[in-house]
């Protein structure tokens, strides 16, 4: 599977009352992955929502990420998504199988990218570009590195980080594959907006 389009984040906050209709209408709009990301530790809430994310995602055929949590993962039998603080990636893909997509943060760091794919992750994830709502204190990355990066990595490049449909183009002009964006696509007013950025952002990656 080619790994390239919007890859939607969810934000728990963000989607407080309007979890699924949102999350749902983003996928109407084309998303290729979508992340689960809860920081709480209300395991029987993050169990319940993933498993509702897993069932949408299944009626549109998009590819469910866990953030952060292999065990979760595997139980339901979907990706996953790692920081460097969030456990290596070698068990990881022991534990979910070859065909598993894993993510791994790689900040500015090619090096970080260039271990990640000898570990077999599926994509490498460099951030933060642009100032983000969502974590604001993330490590920023320039587009020099990405050009680095295209030109050394054979790997899917994803960029994430304050990423909007009025910035995303040089991204993609530096090469880049995934498009990770929580606010802006989440923080929109309607669920047809998010539909239409959805449709927006994978037409900036020629993907209709
Ligand atoms: C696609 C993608 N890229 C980067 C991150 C950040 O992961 P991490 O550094 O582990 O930070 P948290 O998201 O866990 O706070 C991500 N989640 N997804
Ligand atoms: C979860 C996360 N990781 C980042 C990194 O740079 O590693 S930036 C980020 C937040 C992305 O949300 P938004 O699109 O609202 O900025
Ligand atoms: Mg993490």
């Amino acid at each position: 599977m080619k790994l390239r389009g919007l890859y939607a984040i969810t934000d728990s906050q963000l989607l407080a009352g309007k979890f699924l209709s949102y999350v749902e209408a983003a996928l109407e709009g084309g998303v290729v992955l979508l992340q689960y990301r809860d920081k709480s530790s209300d395991e029987a809430r993050r169990l319940r929502e993933a498993e509702a994310l897993r069932d949408l995602c299944e009626r549109y055929k998009t590819q469910l990420i866990i953030n952060d949590d292999a065990e979760l993962a595997a139980r339901l039998n979907v990706g996953v998504h790692l920081g460097q603080t969030d456990g290596p990636l070698t068990p990881a893909r022991a534990l979910l199988g070859r065909q598993a997509i894993i993510g791994s943060t790689c900040h500015a760091q090619l090096e970080l990218a260039e271990q990640a794919a000898k570990e077999g992750a599926s994509y490498v994830a460099f951030g933060r570009f642009f100032n983000s709502n969502t974590k604001p204190g993330a490590p920023t990355c320039s587009l020099d590195l990405l050009d680095q990066a295209r030109s050394k990595l054979h790997l899917p490049i994803c960029a994430i980080g304050g990423i909007t449909l009025d910035n995303a183009a040089p991204l993609v002009a530096h090469g880049v594959d995934l498009l990770a964006v929580v606010h802006g696509l989440f923080g929109a007013e309607s669920t047809a907006e998010v539909t239409r950025r959805a449709r927006a952002f994978n037409e900036l990656l020629s993907i209709k």
